[in-house]
């Protein structure tokens, strides 16, 4: 499967790459520039990972990175309502590319770990992801130290063919 990691700036896309590729949360990382490209196996499945970089001057390479893929993963800061808004204008400019209608897309509010986060259904109400409609879209809370990334790993291997 292939699968292009969007979101702002900050919202924890390496750090979540670096814990399903190595299982190791690393406290160094540094804003992405452009984008990481990275491969792992699991079990039978290849994963192919575009980390694409979240500051406003990359996000008009979005699409271009998603175009193809099996699946996009839009990750949001869930501690940090105060940019909700600007997430949900980013993710609906992207769904909105025709050249990515019927992609899957998974939903994560990350840092779950910490007290105060968002929980999903305040995301929900924040990004409404259901628009415009997605044949297959998953809503998921995540975090450093929380299971929840099996759970995620699973939704992904699900949608290779
Ligand atoms: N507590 C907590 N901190 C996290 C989590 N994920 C990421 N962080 C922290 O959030 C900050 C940004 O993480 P990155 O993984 O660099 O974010 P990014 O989305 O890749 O950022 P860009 O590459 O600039 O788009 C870092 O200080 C991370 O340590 C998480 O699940 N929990
Ligand atoms: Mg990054």
């Amino acid at each position: 499967a292939e699968i292009a990691i969007v979101g702002l700036q900050a919202s924890g896309k390496t750090s979540f790459v670096n814990v399903i590729t190595s299982g190791q949360w690393s406290e160094d990382v540094v804003p992405t520039v452009a984008f990481n490209f990275r491969k792992i196996r699991k079990g039978n499945i290849t994963l192919k990972i575009w980390d694409v970089a979240g500051q406003p001057k990359f996000r008009s390479m979005w699409e271009r990175y998603c175009n193809g893929v099996d699946a996009i993963v839009f990750v949001v800061d869930s501690i940090d309502p105060e940019k909700f808004n600007t997430a949900r204008f980013e993710l609906h400019q992207l769904l909105g590319h025709p050249t990515l209608t019927g992609v899957p897309l998974l939903v994560l509010g990350n840092k779950n770990d910490i007290d105060g986060h968002a929980p999903v259904n305040e995301l929900i109400k924040a990004l409404r992801p259901t628009q415009p409609v997605r044949p297959s879209l998953s809503l998921q809370s995540c975090g450093v130290y929380s299971t929840s990334r099996d759970i995620v790993l699973q939704w992904l291997s699900g949608r290779s063919h």
